[in-house]
């Protein structure tokens, strides 16, 4: 990416957060620039009327003025320019939090938020569409403000003693160079360190998240974890402190070669005057400016750096911007007449990975239920992902009456699907808002969400909470006082797994109902009830089922087998029943499962399978007691 192409973005994110801030920051460094220049002739001018003892007092007096009312400006201007750039910064964050976000959630697709160095490059991104904006025009006013003193003290210093002049330029020159070079180390190392800054938030994070802090209890992770936070933290020091002790290096080099050149120029100047070449006005302007033009011009040069600093990170931003992803406008999915067929579907989930579906065909008639049953791993949650558009075919092809999926506008189809998850989310809202997200347009009509919440068998436990439905589902939301009660409640497995399923209830006037693993984890006369439910209330739409619970699928029209990424049977319960294959293998042995309930040995087989030796907790040597 062009570095033109990343000023030019950074530029434009300055300027439309906010252009009159922008124009009047600029307006105000001109002013500021010129000030201490200013101050320096007005002191200059002081000394030499005071010198020569020829100053009238009004004339003093002026200069006296002159000198109060520049340095006043100048002091105040800057504190009230920081404060519009401190709310410059604020709109640049609003601007840029706004377009990365429309972006991520215009990606259509799984693919790229499951690649680590995919969120790697969006931390990277916000952090550079945030910072470098702001960080260019800084740079940018500094610049103009530095370069304005820099310009006045080496006129006024030229004047005095070309010399003088000249050899703080050349000082200059080496600084430029290695304060570039640096600035493309910093960002790099910013870079390179994501994943490991990655990793030790993950391990961070799961010291504190409630989620695991039941299997970091109980067995005993949190050391462990501890461990790994150190490891990676000390890592990513050790490289910021070899970058810090490089920049130290050449900083100390480059100052000392500038203390150098001004120490010579400032002889140069004295051995002027001491020859009568030169005023003590003139000395004394020079002893101001030489440190004065020295610090501006290393202030240039730091902008200079930092300002192609925040270019480079400001690729981190249009990188994100320019991810492709979303597919070019595509049909809007018409209501569903016939069928849905999966013709000869081939997916993995990376090139470098194993096949997941090899070939998979199977249909899905109009108002019919089809049922996927298989082992884990089999592939049936990756078909129902496929099909609702998260990822594409590799080969072979998902037709929607005939239309190809991917030639489906993603929001449309969407908007055509009801879905419930194997993984489902828990949201940290209130139970309405829980179950009113299946249905934005809804706008959490309280009529709806009881109506979808009783049929998932919810709405009881949700009008015994609290607040009823205006109750938080979450921990987080902690208590705010004993009588508070806004504190959040948890639910359990079974009762979180209802409210998504009310979520999808909303939707069961759509085209095509996903239910995967819909009852995994309720009681049987629970899981009884909501296939019940399930069946009857959407009886006439379009279904397709994963369970590995024979009992709820052979309710439907259609049962399809997946082995290893195929489809191996396909036909009714009866049908694959009187076919004997692998259905009626694992129908009998489940039915069989509920009739006759082995006991599991408490040592035995499963201790040796798994390698370990009987009691080996008990045989393991006792901790030494305590000496009294
Ligand atoms: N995001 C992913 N990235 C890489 N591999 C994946 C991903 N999701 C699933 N897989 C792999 O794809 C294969 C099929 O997974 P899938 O979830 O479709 O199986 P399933 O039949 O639904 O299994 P289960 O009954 O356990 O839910 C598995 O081997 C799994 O490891």
């Amino acid at each position: 990416m062009s570095p033109f192409r990343r000023f030019v973005t950074a530029a434009g994110l300055a300027w439309r957060a906010a252009p009159v801030t922008t124009a009047v920051v600029f307006c105000a460094t001109l002013a500021l620039g010129a000030g201490p220049v200013a101050a320096a002739l007005f002191g200059k001018l002081l000394i030499d009327h005071l010198s020569t003892g020829s100053g009238a007092p009004a004339t003093l007096a002026v200069l006296a003025a002159g000198l109060g009312g520049t340095l006043l400006v100048t002091h105040v201007g800057d504190a009230a320019v920081r404060y519009l750039e401190d709310q410059h910064a604020r709109r640049i964050e609003m601007i840029v939090q706004e377009r990365l976000f429309a972006k991520l959630n215009s990606l259509p697709g799984l693919e790229l938020f499951e690649r680590p160095n995919f969120h790697d490059r969006i931390q990277l991104a916000l952090r550079a569409g945030q910072g470098a904006p702001q960080q260019l025009v800084g740079s940018a006013r500094s610049l103009v403000q530095s370069g304005i003193q820099l310009i006045g003290f080496v006129g006024v210093l030229m004047a005095v003693s070309r010399t003088a002049a000249l050899l703080l330029a050349l000082a200059t020159i080496p600084r430029l160079v290695a304060e570039r070079r640096l600035a493309r180390d910093r960002v790099g190392l910013l870079s390179a360190l994501s994943p490991a800054q990655r990793r030790r938030f993950f391990y961070s994070r799961l010291q504190y998240e409630p989620r695991a802090a039941k299997e970091l209890r109980v067995f005993g992770l949190g050391g462990f974890f501890q461990d790994r936070m150190r490891t990676e933290l000390t890592a990513i020091h050790v490289s910021q402190r070899g970058l810090d002790l490089r920049i130290l290096r050449v900083q100390a080099l480059l100052d000392a070669a500038t203390v150098a050149a001004m120490a010579l120029a400032a002889y140069i100047v004295v051995a002027d005057v001491a020859a009568a070449r030169g005023t003590p006005g003139d000395l004394a302007i020079v002893l101001t400016a030489l440190p004065v033009t020295a610090g501006a011009a290393t202030a240039v040069v730091r902008q200079l750096a930092a300002g192609s600093e925040a270019l480079l990170s400001i690729g981190h931003y249009l990188d994100i911007m320019t991810t492709g992803g979303e597919r070019p406008g595509g049909v809007a999915v018409p209501a569903l007449k016939d069928e849905i067929v999966f013709d000869d579907v081939w997916f993995r989930y990376g090139d470098d990975l194993p096949w997941v579906l090899n070939g998979v065909s199977f249909r899905i008639p109009l108002h019919r239920s089809v049922a996927l049953v298989g082992a884990n791993g089999a592939g049936k949650s990756t078909i129902v992902k496929l099909l609702a558009g998260l990822y594409e075919p590799a080969k072979g092809r998902i037709l929607w009456d005939g239309i190809e999926l991917s030639r489906l506008d993603p929001a449309s189809l969407r908007r055509r699907i009801g879905m419930v998850f194997q993984d489902y989310m828990t949201y940290d809202l209130t139970a309405l808002e829980n179950i009113g997200v299946g249905d934005l347009e809804t706008r959490f009509d309280l009529a709806r969400i009881s109506g979808a919440a009783r049929l998932a068998g919810v709405d009881d436990v949700v009008g015994r909470l609290p607040r009823g439905y205006d109750t938080m589902l979450s921990l987080m939301h902690f208590s705010l006082g004993e009588e508070d009660d806004s504190a959040g409640v948890s639910l359990s497995g079974g009762q979180w797994q209802r409210i998504a399923l009310a979520r999808m209830l909303l939707r069961a006037d759509r085209d095509l109902l996903i239910l995967d693993e819909p009852s995994a984890g309720l009681d049987p006369e629970a899981e009884y009830q909501v296939h019940r439910v399930v069946h009857e209330h959407s009886t006439g739409t379009t279904r397709l089922l994963v369970s590995h619970r024979l009992s709820a699928v052979r309710m439907a029209d259609r049962i399809v087998v997946v082995e290893d990424g195929r489809v191996s049977e396909t036909g009714s319960h009866a049908d694959l029943l009187r076919t004997g294959g692998r259905y009626a293998d694992l129908f009998r042995l489940q039915a069989a499962g509920y009739q006759d309930v082995p006991r599991f040995p408490s040592t035995g087989p499963m201790t040796e399978a798994i390698g370990m030796a009987p009691n080996s907790l008990e045989s393991s040597p006792e901790p030494a007691s305590p000496t009294t």
